[in-house]
């Protein structure tokens, strides 16, 4: 079916209490009889965030929000040692101003479903999550991260010659607190698991192959809570970043497409890549 922001999804019934769906870099398997919805990011080789997976992400957590048996959301990825690369470079490179603006304003989107959601939503890090992809693991009510020191995880922007928007860092604040955000977003540091669960970036730490049954057991319990009163609680604890956004979401699309459009920008995310490719050959 074409849905209606013309992307292509595949339903399947996998049996009377298991549902699937599909787009091109996201699927999405709901458990009836437990109410938990399994959403995994599939864009090899990285998950790196393009404007087709950030506009699928959006439209499959909506479709999620709405359907009344799905409580709670675990979000993974299934792409073995990568969570998610954080948003592809390359729609930031070499790209026009209205490309620029309407990716933005896919990532707003998205950010604003994924953090605003009335559903549980825990993030099973099962590989590797930088910067947009520790946006997404921030951004969810728990993170259970596998226990692998290859993996890491952090906002590292800067180490990108970009700086991380004040969305980025205003529920990193909230995480971890002032003064690691300011020395961690300053620095562009990546941690690993063992100095993330440190810093209380992520909740848990756990064996590779345990990372999402444990995911599952801690929404076992985060559904012990009745649903309306921690609903509203949350949306106490988010709602003034998430209108903050909103009031200032198109001076922030343009504050982005005019930071991005620079020469030198440009010329940093470039040298980059380079260094991305060379380092993988
Ligand atoms: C004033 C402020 C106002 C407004 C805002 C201004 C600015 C905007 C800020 C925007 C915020 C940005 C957020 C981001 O998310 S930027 C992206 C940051 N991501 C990274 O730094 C991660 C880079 N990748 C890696 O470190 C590794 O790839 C990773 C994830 C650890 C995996 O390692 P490995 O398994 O060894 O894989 P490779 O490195 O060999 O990569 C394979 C392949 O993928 C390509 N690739 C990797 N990451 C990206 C990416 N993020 N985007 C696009 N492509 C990526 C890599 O180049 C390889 O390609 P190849 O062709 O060589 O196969």
């Amino acid at each position: 079916t074409l849905s209606p922001y013309g992307v292509h999804q595949k339903h399947g019934q996998i049996s009377n209490q298991r549902r699937q769906f599909s787009n091109t870099y996201i699927s999405v398997e709901m458990d009836d009889a437990t109410g938990v919805a399994v959403m995994k990011m599939k864009r090899p080789p990285v998950n790196s965030l393009n404007l087709e997976l950030l506009t699928e992400f959006a439209i499959s957590l909506e479709k999620l929000e709405i359907d009344r048996g799905c409580r709670g959301v675990i979000l993974t990825s299934a792409i073995p040692k990568i969570f998610s690369a954080g948003l592809d470079i390359t729609e930031m490179c070499g790209k026009n101003a209205d490309h620029y603006g309407e990716f933005w304003r896919a990532l707003q989107e998205m950010w604003l479903k994924l953090y605003g959601s009335n559903m549980v939503t825990i993030a099973a890090i099962n590989g590797s999550s930088p910067a947009g992809g520790c946006l997404l693991a921030v951004s969810c009510d728990y993170r259970i991260m596998a226990d692998n020191k290859k993996y890491t995880i952090g906002l590292n922007e800067t180490q990108l010659g970009i700086v991380a928007p004040f969305w980025f860092k205003d529920i990193m604040t909230d995480t971890i607190g002032h003064r690691a955000t300011e020395r961690s977003l300053e620095l562009g540091m990546l941690y690993s698991p063992t100095d993330a669960l440190k810093i209380g970036l992520v909740d848990e730490v756990v064996a590779e192959d345990k990372v999402l049954s444990t995911a599952s057991a801690v929404m076992a319990q985060w559904f012990a809570v009745p649903d309306h009163a921690r609903q509203l609680t949350k949306s106490m604890m988010r709602k003034p970043n998430l209108d903050r956004l909103v009031t200032h979401r198109e001076a922030d699309i343009k504050n982005f497409v005019s930071f991005i459009s620079r020469d030198s920008i440009q010329k940093s995310l470039q040298i980059y890549m380079e260094m991305l490719k060379k380092k993988g050959s």
